[in-house]
């Protein structure tokens, strides 16, 4: 049987990251996959292919939305296999940057299968083959949770794993889930040209995201698609190629709308009934891996990082998960990570940017808190380029230490990224006004809302009271000086006056 110091299971984000660090490290490493390639759902099903969609359907929009504004007119229609094509050739270029030679020139052995425990150290691939792992590390990742709905069973539904490859753009889209995946499909599949209704069953959008952002992408979005909120959908059915869907409201009331194609984005589970975790002593919790903050599960010799565990299931997420776990499997240690200030996008148009706490997070926690903001339309970058839907927030401690900072807006996925920085760096809001922006940039946005802090501390607070005595002393001095030459005594102030 061969033998390994670390064995991963799942090469995805998380797998790559492990395996490829710990081989360069020097560690005898296997990484096993069970699809036939490397890249995991980021690079198959989820980031990559829906950012390519997405931009595909940004540029249709822009070009119908702007032709017949510079005298143009359009003509001919949407060929859907060049859009596919559109899609695919990134994932075609990133695949070779996750290619296999990549990993077995780093001295990785590769195994390709379904991983499961045959005991806490020996890995079954497949059906035949066994390894044996002094450490493993899990990084199967999640897939798309298909809720108990009535008949659903009975259509041909989608999901992420199957959206790319539709032979033809659906008339009419119906999205079950207004989550990140639900709302950023929607709104490329109504940029393409599809008739598209997402039917939510809570009460919001952007329901993770701060109230003002979630408010402002709601009215934005629903100009483009039909948002069902409070609709929990409780039936489908199939009659020749059309679907209904049956929603019941919070009233109960029930309503059906009728769909040619059906995407089920409600949510993720992760990857791990395959793998005869009792086999090896790993718990979980509420279906995800148990692990302590050094991603260590219930078993010392096994850790678990990426969407197997309850943080936040995003791919940068779980590729800091994985260096971070590297080192405590090579050399016992027990790093830990935190994603207080891990922070996430959304693709939509516009775009969402979301780090820390929001306004209600930081209310709920008692802290003495100031907002600062700036509106795109007072950023003449965001004029020139006619881009001025959207806002940015900064939340903060009265001594101006960031909390949280939320965006949407044009690329806001790019200029927002220095708060993290700033806020990494403990550098307070102050410190993102007083550095020079080139003009006009997108991120004098961000420079704006920070520029509130200083006019607060100028120009609300005592330094305007203080300043008056300063210029009044001062004038009164000039008067005063006049006077000296009729005998009076020279008035003075003291630096504590300013
Ligand atoms: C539509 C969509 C869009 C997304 N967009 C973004 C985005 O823009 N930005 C972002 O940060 N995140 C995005 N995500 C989330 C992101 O894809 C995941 O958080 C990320 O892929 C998680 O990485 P992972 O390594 O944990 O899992 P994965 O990347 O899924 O990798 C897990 C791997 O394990 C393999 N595997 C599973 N079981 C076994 C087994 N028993 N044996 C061997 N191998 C196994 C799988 O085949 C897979 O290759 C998106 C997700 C979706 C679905
Ligand atoms: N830009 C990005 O980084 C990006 C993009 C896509 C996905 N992702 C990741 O993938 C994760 C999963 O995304 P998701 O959108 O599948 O899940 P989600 O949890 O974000 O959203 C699922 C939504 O479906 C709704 N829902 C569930 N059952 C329903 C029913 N029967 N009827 C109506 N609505 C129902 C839920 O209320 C919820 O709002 C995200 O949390 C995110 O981490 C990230």
């Amino acid at each position: 049987m061969e033998r390994y110091q670390i064995v991963v299971i799942g090469g995805g984000a998380a797998g790559m990251t492990v395996a490829a660090g710990a081989a360069s490290l020097g560690a005898k490493t296997a990484l096993i996959e069970k699809q036939d390639s490397l890249g995991g759902d980021c690079l198959h099903y989820g980031c990559v292919p829906s950012k390519a969609l997405i931009d595909a359907a940004n540029r249709v929009h822009t070009m119908q939305n702007t032709a017949s504004s510079f005298g143009f007119t359009l003509s001919g229609e949407l060929n859907f296999d060049r859009v596919k094509e559109h899609v695919k050739s990134p994932q075609a270029v990133i695949q070779e940057h996750d290619s296999n030679k990549r990993f077995t020139d780093l001295g990785v052995d590769l195994y390709f299968g379904g991983a499961s425990f045959q005991s806490p150290h020996e890995i079954r691939i497949g059906s035949n083959e066994v390894i044996f792992a002094e450490k493993v590390v899990i990084a199967t990742g999640s897939s798309p949770v298909i809720p108990p709905i009535d008949g659903l069973g009975g259509v041909s539904y989608v999901t992420n794993e199957t959206i790319f490859d539709l032979p033809e753009l659906p008339k009419r889209l119906g999205v079950i889930g207004g989550g990140t995946i639900g709302l950023e499909l929607a709104q490329a599949f109504a940029r393409l040209g599809s008739y598209v209704t997402v039917f939510e069953g809570g009460d919001k959008i952007f329901a993770k995201d701060d109230e003002d952002i979630s408010k402002f992408m709601y009215n934005v979005l629903k100009e483009e698609m039909t948002i069902e909120l409070n609709s929990t959908v409780k039936t489908v059915s199939a009659s020749g190629d059309e679907i209904s869907v049956t929603v019941e409201n919070r009233r109960a009331t029930e309503k059906s709308v009728q769909v040619d194609t059906l995407l089920v984005a409600t949510g993720r589970k992760p990857n791990i009934s395959s793998l005869e975790l009792a086999i090896a002593g790993v718990q979980t919790v509420k279906g995800f891996i148990d692990v302590d903050r050094s991603f260590r599960t219930s078993q010392s010799h096994i850790f678990a990082v990426g969407d197997t565990i309850n943080t936040l299931p995003f791919t940068h997420a779980a590729g800091e998960e994985a260096k971070t776990v590297v080192s405590n499997v090579l050399f016992g240690l027990r790093n830990s990570l935190n994603h207080d200030k891990t922070p996430w996008v959304t693709f939509t148009s516009p775009e969402v940017f979301h780090v820390g706490k929001t306004e209600q997070e930081t209310k709920e926690a008692g802290i003495n808190y100031r907002v600062y903001r700036a509106h795109l339309n007072e950023v003449d970058r965001f004029i020139t380029s006619h881009e001025t839907r959207g806002f940015v927030k900064v939340i903060t401690d009265k001594r101006g230490t960031i909390l949280g900072a939320h965006a949407a807006g044009k690329e806001a996925g790019e200029w927002m990224q220095l708060v993290v920085f700033a806020m990494k760096n403990k550098k307070k809001i102050g410190s993102l006004s007083r550095m020079v922006y080139p003009y006009p940039t997108k991120a004098g946005a961000l420079q704006r809302a920070a520029d509130g802090y200083w006019r607060e501390k100028l120009f609300d607070g005592s330094l305007p009271k203080l300043a008056k005595k300063f210029f009044d002393i001062k004038y009164n001095l000039t008067e005063k000086k006049h006077h000296t030459s009729s005998g009076k005594a020279p008035v003075t102030f003291s630096k504590k006056d300013v």
